[in-house]
């Protein structure tokens, strides 16, 4: 698992690295230039040629004049007037001095720019202009083959300039347009963020609404002009070049196609006194990207817990027990993806407890998960006088009435407990009356629709516009509401953030090279709450049932690929298994 960085530590991490003497600033930013350049010649490496020059002979080795346009490498750096500018003008030198065309563009006032951008805006100056970034400037002449977004960075605490969103709008314009797109390859670099998104919640900042706030008119067309068009906002980039470790930002939005990060020397930084900072390894938010294990490296990638079953001593008792409770007839199929998740992630046993009039239709889809009919509360309760029975998962086509009946009995078991869809939603008009109940071996797994029934001012509070940063961000929401409930709380999405009462926490990301967005189908949570449960029965820790089943889940539906219906994936669970040598 790798930590995950807000910009505060990011800031305190440069500075501590800095007052050790270790290391300038300016050095610093040396370093980012050149890794930002290293990073886009090893994603581009057709771009790491020299450029060549045009041959109206067309003598051999040089390019005829309409091969021109397309080879001649060209460069437009936009500089902001930060640090992350100071990183563009570093950018723009490099790649002047390996033969590119280079044009730059600064927003703000040269005399304001901090010491070492400062300095690195000098030496360019030496070697080439500074145009001040303007709308008809900056789209003016071809499309370039790089556009290097080095406008804003960790510094950025509320929404772009309008003159930056206009010239982000402008040349997102031109592009739509470019009528000879086929010729010229053009690749979109932000460095260290896309500029406009606030870097500990990868919201967009928006600017405050300056109109009559009792104006409708007013008021939508503010929302049309900024949220609605991505294009007044921010550049959208191919490839994000962060430094030294991801942001929360990065992870929590993927506006970005792609994003690498590049190593500036600064070590470790749990040797470095920011790291004071977050004194607590519960402050530290957790990317969970465990790789399959070469020489099984990583400490604490889940097959180490999913190992243990392989005692030769065991049996099935050993691996728990786990009750899945169901619905009415017809409404059966979301219990048994989660029992068959269950099974396969390595329960001992897993049994499904529909309405007595459901058992014959369960009994015809069923063979290696049992069946045990539960009609009402008492009937529950004596269930789970069987201390075997050691992980619940209720919600799964339960029905909000049923489960408005049973979850207190099984929580009043204490029981490990997996509450998810109806058994969620049945408690919307008294959430208190459910957290009231909860113990801490429970695990909560709403969708967003699930989050706002039960934590409805969180939701409002993560849902309203940004305007400053750092913004309340996904992590702030699934941490405040399960301390709200006393629970883990995992909070389902392409980027999942899982939280426990004691504010650890980790996001389980399903972006980038670990996108699967066929798993935003019918039944897949379904499968998830049944991978807790089934990690719940076999002893893991709530937290760690979680992340481990979020992980596993992503994994599957990546091993499947597209075409994937919920169905497919516990079927996938063997190969990822074997892949993690488990
Ligand atoms: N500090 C260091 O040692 C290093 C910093 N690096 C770069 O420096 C960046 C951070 O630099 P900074 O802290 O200077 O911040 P940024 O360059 O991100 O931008 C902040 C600047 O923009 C201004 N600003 C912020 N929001 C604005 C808005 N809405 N409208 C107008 N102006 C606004 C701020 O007053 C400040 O001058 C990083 O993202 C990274 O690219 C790298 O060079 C690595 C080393
Ligand atoms: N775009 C996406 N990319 C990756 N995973 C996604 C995406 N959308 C949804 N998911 C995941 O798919 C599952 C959907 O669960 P849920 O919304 O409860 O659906 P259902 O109730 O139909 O099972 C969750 O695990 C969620 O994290
Ligand atoms: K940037």
């Amino acid at each position: 698992m790798t930590e995950l960085l807000t910009a505060a530590q990011m800031r305190a991490i440069e500075q501590a690295a800095i007052d050790s003497g270790d290391v300038t600033g300016l050095e610093l930013m040396e370093r980012a230039g050149r890794g930002v350049v290293e990073a886009i010649f090893e994603e581009w490496p057709e771009l790491a040629k020299p450029n060549r020059g045009a041959s109206p002979s067309g003598s051999p080795g040089y390019l005829g004049p309409r091969e021109t346009r397309a080879a001649r490498r060209r460069a437009v750096v936009l500089c902001g007037p930060g640090n992350n500018g100071g990183d563009g003008f570093v950018v723009a030198r490099r790649l002047l001095d390996k033969g590119w065309d280079v044009e730059v563009f600064l927003f703000g006032d040269p005399d304001k720019l901090p010491p070492d951008a400062r300095t690195n805006y000098d030496v360019w100056c030496s070697m080439g202009a500074v145009k001040k970034l303007e709308v008809d400037a900056v789209t003016s002449g071809p499309r370039p083959t790089l556009l290097i977004d080095a406008m804003f960075g960790t510094g950025l605490t509320r929404a772009i300039p309008l003159d930056c969103a206009l010239a982000f709008h402008a040349i997102e314009k031109r592009d739509v347009g470019d009528r000879h797109p086929w010729l010229v390859p053009y690749h979109r670099v932000a460095i260290d963020t896309p500029s406009g998104l606030d870097t500990d919640s990868g919201k967009f900042l928006l600017p405050e609404f300056s109109g009559d706030a009792d104006d409708e008119e007013d008021w939508e067309s503010y929302w049309e002009w900024w949220q609605n068009d991505a294009s007044m906002r921010l550049l959208l980039p191919d490839l994000t070049i962060s430094f030294h470790r991801r942001r929360l930002g990065h992870v929590l939005s993927d506006v970005s196609r792609k994003v690498v990060v590049c190593d500036i020397g600064l070590g470790k930084e749990d040797r470095h006194p920011a790291h004071l900072l977050w004194p607590h390894s519960n402050d530290v938010v957790r990317l969970l990207d465990f790789d399959v294990p070469k020489g099984r490296s990583k400490r604490a990638w889940p097959g180490n817990d999913l190992d243990k079953r392989r005692g030769a001593q065991s049996h099935k008792y050993t691996h728990g027990h786990a009750l899945i409770l169901s619905g009415q007839s017809g409404k059966g199929g979301a219990a048994r993806l989660a029992a068959r998740g269950a099974l396969r992630i390595g329960a001992g046993l897993v049994t499904v407890a529909p309405t007595p009039g459901a058992l014959q239709e369960n009994a015809a889809r069923l063979d290696a998960i049992m069946l045990s009919p539960v009609g009402d509360a008492p009937t529950l309760e004596t269930v789970l006088a069987d201390e075997r029975f050691n992980a619940l998962c209720l919600g799964p086509g339960l029905g909000q009435e049923r489960a408005r009946e049973l979850v207190p009995v099984a929580l009043a078991a204490e029981r490990a407990t997996v509450l998810d869809a109806d058994a969620l939603t049945a408690f919307a008009d008294n959430p208190a009356g459910l957290f009231d109940m909860l113990h801490e071996n429970c695990v909560l797994t709403p969708h967003a629709g699930e989050f706002a029934r039960l934590f409805p001012d969180i939701a409002e509070k993560l849902n309203a516009p940004a305007t400053q940063g750092p913004a309340y961000s996904k992590v702030d929401a699934t941490r405040e509401a399960a301390a709200r409930a006393g629970c883990v709380v995992l909070f389902k999405g392409p980027d999942t953030v899982i939280a426990a009462p004691d504010g650890r926490c980790s996001i389980n990301s399903a972006a980038y090279e670990r996108s699967a967005p066929w798993l935003a189908s019918a039944g897949t949570g379904d499968v998830l709450a049944g991978f807790v449960t089934g990690l719940l029965a076999r002893g893991f820790k709530p937290i760690q049932a979680a992340e481990t089943a979020a992980w596993m889940h992503v994994e599957c539906a990546l091993e499947f690929g597209p075409g994937l219906i919920a169905e497919d994936l516990s079927e996938m669970l063997p190969n990822v298994f074997r892949k993690l040598g488990v």
